[in-house]
């Protein structure tokens, strides 16, 4: 976009009257590493498709409308390609995405997003708006410490009540009056009359589909009218009674005879969620059943934007149809090392296991035994190693405070780099790019970019470092790094305010300039790279037990509930395989569902993937490390089992 103060950073979906893209403010870059401009949605509204008084509409609902829980309307960009409403940028994307998902949400998660969507429309109600198309499109996500948090958007058919407070039902003025989405539509509205009960009703279809994975009614619009007028609701027994009960008083087909507000309807779930029968089911993932033929599938969404579309080709396109595992293991007896392990990395033709001052490396893949003996090399380091950094031709490896080049050729120890003694423990993290020609450093104080050429008199054995640029660093901060390709590094910091707890990635060209960033509200620790270019898997600490699933450029996140929280994990080109303190081990393929899982002996230290479709499990002992090797035979079936082999 030219002239504009905004840089695009991709597009993220598709509207009835335009694009919708996600960018960031065009300013210089800051001073403090760890400041980050914030995101922002652009929604383009084309003259040809939204008149100006459609586009003054939304953005007077949107501008008079400010809370927690509806997207906010920031400002208006004019430029000479066309005009845009700039708001608050929602990573998670729609309720609708969120779904589709195969494991979308905890019961409890679920009812507190029900009373949250509910909070925004109590505030709206009480501003005199209506929103009249309340549904999972128009629900909006953004991730916070405790899980996802909704916000209401799309007040592109909103109506103003005359009257303030009343809950008396009001006639549309205008000739298109029963415009909305049928599946959610209150029986009034096929009369052309709304009310805010009419809200409260598409509430109690959207907790319906929550809950039970499918709507209560389906069908052509002419179905679902009749079905809204006439239609006895049938509950399914896996909805708890009170929770039936709250849905059957919001679906009540008389106005009258619904929750009087979207509060009281928010204080009935809140109160439910201390019954036992809910909490007993707290944590069970919802929805209970798979939608099935007597379900609504029918209804698409009539604004289904683009990139869910090329999401749902990817998908069926991609070898990731797979539903189960089985493992087996590959060596009867585990390889038992002499030292607890520090690090354990595979690549595609390399294991690496740092055990004390010892790098092990094998030869991966091994169909045959693996013993310490075959190791291709033992590399003795004059300190405890804290981590190994794989690049094609060999590896870097990172003691408390120095920084090692392994060639492959010799694997001989050469010292790239030396902090010094007064620098006090773990003074370094560092990142290397794939080839082992570029290396980014973070010392207290500074992050330092050096090229890493191979050295013309010592022959490529040798690196010869050399010093690129130098960006201050708060003194307290040291920065996770990880090259995100060949030309970008990836800065991770913490900001675990108590009550705010936030992450910062910043990207940085591999000669030290800054490309952007941006700042997830959550605290994520461990954090893998994936194959899906600048897309991390991320462990989240704090809240209920999941992983995140963060696209770059532009950010879009993806949280997906599990069992029991990662404390080490893997991603492999087959999927993703994540161990929890209890060593129960759960096996993700690379959409993030769920096809496995199974116990390993004891708590993985870490994990690294190994062959084809194998994986090697680090337990640590107090004196030693024991290192299983199992083949994850990961099978394409329709129906989720789990065969121990
Ligand atoms: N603030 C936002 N943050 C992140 N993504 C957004 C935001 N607003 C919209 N999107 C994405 O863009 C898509 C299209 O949004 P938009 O509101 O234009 O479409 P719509 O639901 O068809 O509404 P309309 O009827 O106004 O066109 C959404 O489905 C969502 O994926």
């Amino acid at each position: 976009m030219q002239h504009s103060k905004y840089r695009i950073l991709g597009l993220v979906g598709q509207g009835q009257f335009g694009r919708v893209f996600c960018a960031s403010l065009r300013e210089a870059p800051p001073q403090d590493s760890r400041l980050t401009s914030q995101l922002v949605a652009l929604k383009e509204l084309s003259h040809q498709k939204a008149p100006t008084s459609e586009f003054l509409r939304e953005l007077w609902f949107l501008i008079t409308l400010q809370h927690p829980n509806i997207v906010t309307c920031r400002a208006l960009e004019h430029t000479a390609t066309g005009r845009y409403l700039v708001m608050d940028y929602c990573e998670g994307g729609t309720l609708r995405n969120l779904l589709k998902q195969d494991r979308p949400l905890r019961l409890l998660e679920g009812l507190q997003l029900v009373m949250e969507v509910l909070a925004g429309l109590d505030y709206a109600h009480r501003r005199g708006v209506v929103h009249c198309d309340i549904k999972p499109e128009n629900i909006l996500l953004t991730l916070g410490a405790k899980g996802w948090s909704p916000r209401l958007s799309d007040f592109g058919i909103a109506r103003r009540l005359p009257e303030i407070g009343t809950t008396r039902l009001h006639q549309e003025l205008s000739p298109d009056a029963t415009v909305g989405s049928p599946a959610y539509m209150a029986p009034e509205r096929f009369y052309g009359l709304f009310s805010p009960m009419s809200d409260i009703y598409a509430v109690g279809i959207l907790l319906f589909e929550l809950l039970m994975g499918y709507r209560p009614f389906g069908g052509t619009p002419g179905d679902l009218r009749w079905a809204h007028l006439n239609q006895r609701l049938q509950f399914p027994d896996a909805i708890p009674e009170p929770l039936q009960a709250i849905v059957k008083k919001s679906l009540e087909k008389l106005p009258a005879r619904r929750f009087a507000s979207a509060s009281q309807m928010a204080q009935a779930l809140r109160l439910i969620m201390y019954d036992p029968a809910v909490r007993q089911l707290g944590d069970c993932i919802i929805p209970w059943e798979n939608p099935t033929t007597s379900g609504d599938k029918s209804l698409k969404s009539e604004t289904e934007s683009l990139l869910e579309v090329e999401e749902e080709k990817a998908s069926l396109s991609a070898i990731n149809l797979l539903r189960s595992v089985r493992y087996s293991l590959s060596q009867p007896k585990p390889l038992i090392l002499p030292a607890p392990l520090t690090a354990l990395i595979a690549t595609e033709t390399y294991l690496y296991a740092a055990v004390g001052t010892e790098v092990k490396v094998w030869s991966q893949p091994g169909k045959q035994l693996v013993t310490e003996e075959m190791s291709i090399s033992i590399s003795l380091m004059p300190e405890i190693v804290r981590g190994i950094l794989p690049v094609s031709n060999g590896c870097c490896v990172l003691t408390p405070q120095k920084l090692y080049w392994l060639n492959e050729r010799s694997w001989e120890p050469q010292c790239l780099l030396d902090m010094g003694l007064r620098q006090g423990p773990d003074a370094l993290k560092a990142a290397v790019d794939s080839y082992g020609n570029w290396l980014t450093v973070a010392v207290p104080g500074e992050l330092r970019f050096y090229s890493l050429a191979a050295n013309s008199t010592a022959g490529d054995q040798k690196k010869a470092l050399k010093l690129i640029a130098t960006v201050p660093l708060p003194e307290h901060y040291l920065p996770e790094l990880k090259f995100l390709d060949r030309r970008h590094v990836l800065a991770v910091w913490p900001d675990n305010e108590p009550k705010n707890p936030q992450t910062i990635f910043r990207v940085y060209t591999r000669r030290g300039t800054s490309v952007g960033s941006v700042r997830l509200s959550a605290s994520v620790g461990q954090m893998l790279l994936t194959p899906e270019p600048y897309t991390l898997l991320g462990i989240p600490q704090g809240g209920k037990a999941a992983v995140l699933l963060m696209k770059l450029w532009p950010l879009k996140v993806a949280r997906i509930p599990l069992e029991s929280l990662p404390v080490s994990a893997c991603v492999a080109n087959w999927g993703w395989v994540l161990a929890d303190v209890g060593g129960q081990i759960e096996v993700l393929n690379s959409q993030g569902i769920q096809v496995g899982s199974f116990s390993s002996p004891a708590s993985p230290r870490a994990i690294a993937p190994w062959g084809n479709r194998g994986v090697v499990i680090a337990v640590n002992t107090q004196e030693e490390s024991h290192l299983h090797f199992l083949d994850v035979d990961v099978e394409e079936s329709n129906s989720p089992s789990i065969v121990k082999g």
